[in-house]
């Protein structure tokens, strides 16, 4: 390597700091002959005399690197370094995904890029082979119909990062390719099931309820989800989505009663608070989000990215597309706003806890289809069976605040 090629003015170089994890990735930003300027892509500005030049501080970097590559198996130099250099290359410049090999790597844009799953880009990926394309999750999704076909063998998609990486926003995506290519095999004796809905609406309609129930605004992603989940598709030799089951894990529960501050409890008590008409209010005791201690104790009701209302009403439609009827919405609402109502149930000392406000019982009594005063006494006492009798006895304020608030 002459000397020369790393003071060139615009030359793309490695700055050697250490391992090959440290290097960093700049461009000759100035040289006058005896100083050298480099500007690395992250910001940083770095001064060299020429005299200390040499290949143990600042390499010449390989030009396919400069330019950005979409499968980082073929590059020249695979290391820490070059791989974040790459991604960051590409990212700059909206190409989100790339391969290694035949792994995606995708990262947030935290912007909308409609043309980039736009439908006529959903078709470009339909019956081509992995690297033909440019990387997309579309390219992924379609991998696996065809070897589905190809090998007659279930297929796997693995989708993982920390949280607001992009997972869920990836498999809606991968949802969407697969019902388009379904509804397309779609032979033309076969039709839409009764009540209008197909298989594939009802799985893209899973999206809204599941984020409604399971979906929560944390410090680092105004939507995450709250729960791991398998989805599960199942096709018919012609191609078509027959089935589909969706099995979810360790769904955080405590967050019903508990938010760290900042954050917010699921999404649906609040859509239920924004979305139920104000006439059907008062027979489910819905008021504001300040009201409730499930929803006031973290300090954020509402976040501006969040339209409550509107996705209220899509979780209704889910629910219809679904198959549920109006009489199961309304006890699903009965028992939300029920909910509500037992966190707001305080407790005062008088010989163990007593109730401070009995009209709280009998509204969450009300809306869950409970007894009020036996809703009262397991809230506040404590049953056990002793040689073979059944023994009550009362709770002090911190025993019931630790069942009601855990
Ligand atoms: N491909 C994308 N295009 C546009 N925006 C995106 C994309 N992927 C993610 N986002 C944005 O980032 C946010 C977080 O993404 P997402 O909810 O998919 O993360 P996650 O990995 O599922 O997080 P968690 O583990 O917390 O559930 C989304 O609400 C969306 O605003």
């Amino acid at each position: 390597m002459a000397e020369s090629d790393v003071t060139a003015v615009g030359a793309r170089v490695w700055l050697i700091n250490g391992s090959e994890d440290d290097w960093l990735p700049a461009v000759v930003d100035q040289c006058d002959g005896v100083e050298v300027v480099y500007r690395t892509d992250y910001g940083e500005e770095r001064r060299m005399w020429i005299s200390e030049i040499d290949a143990g501080v600042v390499r010449l970097m390989n030009d396919t690197l400069s330019e950005g590559m979409d499968d980082m198996a073929k590059m020249a130099e695979l290391n820490q370094a070059s791989i974040l250099c790459n991604l960051n290359t590409r990212y700059g410049k909206n190409s989100i995904y790339t391969y290694i090999g035949s792994i995606l790597i995708s990262l947030n844009p935290y912007k909308r890029l409609p043309a980039l799953y736009s439908e006529e880009t959903l078709h470009s990926y339909t019956n081509k082979d992995l690297g033909e394309e440019p990387p997309h999750v579309f390219a992924i999704a379609n991998e696996c119909y065809t070897c589905m076909w190809k090998r007659e063998e279930s297929q796997c998609v693995l989708i993982s990062g920390e949280s607001g990486a992009g997972k869920t926003e990836a498999t809606k995506f991968i949802l969407s390719y697969l019902s388009t290519v379904s509804q397309q095999s779609m032979g033309k004796e076969e039709t839409i099931p009764a009540k209008g809905r197909s298989i594939e609406q009802s799985i893209l309609e899973s999206g809204p309820l599941l984020e409604a129930l399971g979906n929560a605004k944390t410090v680092f992603n105004n939507n995450s989800s709250r729960f791991g989940k398998f989805v599960q598709l199942l096709f018919n030799h012609s191609g078509q989505i027959k089935g589909g089951r969706i099995t979810d894990y360790l769904l955080e529960k405590h967050r019903v009663v508990r938010q760290n501050p900042g954050e917010r409890n699921y999404h649906i008590f609040y859509q239920l608070l924004n979305g139920v008409p104000s006439k059907d209010k008062g027979k489910l005791f819905l008021t504001e989000a300040k009201d409730y201690h499930y929803l006031n104790q973290s300090g954020c009701v509402a976040d501006p990215s969040l339209n409550d209302e509107e996705d209220w009403e899509a979780f209704e439609k889910a629910l219809a597309v679904i198959g549920f009827k109006e009489g199961q919405r309304m006890d699903m609402r009965l028992v939300l706003a029920g909910i509500l109502q037992l966190g707001n149930v305080a407790f005062a000392n008088a010989g163990g806890a007593q109730v401070v406000d009995t009209d709280v019982i009998d509204r969450a009594s009300q809306l869950l289809g409970i007894e009020a005063e036996r809703l009262e006494a397991v809230m506040k006492e404590r049953t056990m069976k002793l040689r073979g009798e059944f023994i009550t006895s009362p709770q002090s304020i911190d025993q019931v605040n630790s069942v009601q608030w855990s």
